[in-house]
């Protein structure tokens, strides 16, 4: 059994690059966002704002047309599309980083979107999946996008037991991997099990623990934003697992930077913080 390493602060200093000067916004990757019912729109603006901050290049959201407003109003950075958008399938098909499933919600709409999700991905992209879409694929584990070349899926530990079938207290790590690699044989998937102690299981059968985070970040909307983190890293510096490691970290040393004079943290509040906390690391380079 592997052992499990904490993920070190050097990690920043690693993955934070000072940008060189003749980088334009197309170096810095495409990230499309899909989620936020009409119950849930404030998902995907925060998984989005976590995404713009985290520093990608280009975000596109797809969206139900009710939340465009808000969003806009949030994050005019991000480009929008209607999620029954018929052009929709082609936009996917132009991202290198695709993040599905804040806020998605259960509906016939979001299932539909799992499906062309699937139908549309490839090789040179990768796939964050989180909350909605985790629980579409706990019901039909034929929804998974095994098409595209990185799968990350971000549940909490509810959305993993429904996932995985292992109750939340029996959710060790060799369970854990067993479960992973049913899930997705193809070997290409790395899992971000969130909670207080979140454990991420790489690609090539590493386990790290994150040593960050604090109760004032348990507030709705903190996972979501994270996923936009992830995303944007992976879509910023490209698909390596350092760089998960790197947002989940960062997610929740934002999170530590909060609460040493606030109760709690606000999710919205860890990406206003990002920047300022990236440009430092980046001066360490
Ligand atoms: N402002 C918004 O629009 C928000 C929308 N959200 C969306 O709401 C939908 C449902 O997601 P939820 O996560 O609320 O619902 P879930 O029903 O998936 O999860 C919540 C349940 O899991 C249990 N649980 C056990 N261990 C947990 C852990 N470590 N972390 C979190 N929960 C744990 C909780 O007690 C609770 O019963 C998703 O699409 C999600 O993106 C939420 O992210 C909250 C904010
Ligand atoms: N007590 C805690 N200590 C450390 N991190 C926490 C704590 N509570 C929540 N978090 C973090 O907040 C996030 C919660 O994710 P999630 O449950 O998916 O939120 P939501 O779906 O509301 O966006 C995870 O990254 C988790 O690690
Ligand atoms: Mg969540």
């Amino acid at each position: 059994m592997t052992q499990t390493q904490e993920i070190k602060e050097d990690i920043l200093k690693k993955v934070i690059k000072t940008r060189p000067s003749n980088s334009y916004k197309g170096k810095f990757g495409r990230i499309l966002l899909i989620g936020g019912s009409e119950n849930y729109g404030g998902a995907i603006i925060m998984a989005t704002e976590g995404a713009i901050n985290a520093g990608a290049g280009l975000t596109a959201v797809a969206t139900r047309s009710i939340n465009l407003t808000a969003l806009h109003a949030r994050d005019p950075e991000a480009m929008y599309i209607d999620w029954q958008d018929r052009n929709l399938p082609e936009l996917i098909k132009k991202m290198d980083v695709i993040v599905c499933g804040p806020g998605l919600g259960s509906s016939r709409v979001a299932l539909q979107i799992m499906q062309m999700l699937k139908a549309n991905v490839a090789a040179q992209q990768t796939v964050v999946l989180d909350a909605s879409a985790l629980d579409l694929i706990s019901n039909d584990k034929t929804l998974l996008p095994g098409k595209a070349g990185h799968l990350i899926l971000t549940p909490h530990q509810m959305e993993w037991q429904r996932l995985s079938q292992i109750n939340i207290p029996f959710q060790t790590d060799s369970a854990n991997l067993t479960a992973l690699k049913q899930l997705n044989s193809v070997g290409n998937t790395t899992l971000v099990l969130k909670s207080n102690h979140t454990h991420i299981y790489t690609e090539d059968g590493k386990i790290f623990v994150n040593p960050t985070g604090n109760p004032g970040m348990a507030t709705g909307g903190m996972g979501d934003t994270l996923a936009g983190i992830i995303g944007g890293f992976i879509a910023q510096f490209g698909f390596q697992a350092d760089n998960i490691l790197a947002a989940v970290y960062l997610h929740s040393l934002a999170g530590d930077v909060l609460y040493r004079d606030h109760y709690l943290v606000k999710p919205t509040q860890i990406s206003q913080l990002l920047p300022k906390l990236m440009k430092k690391y980046a001066e360490q380079d």
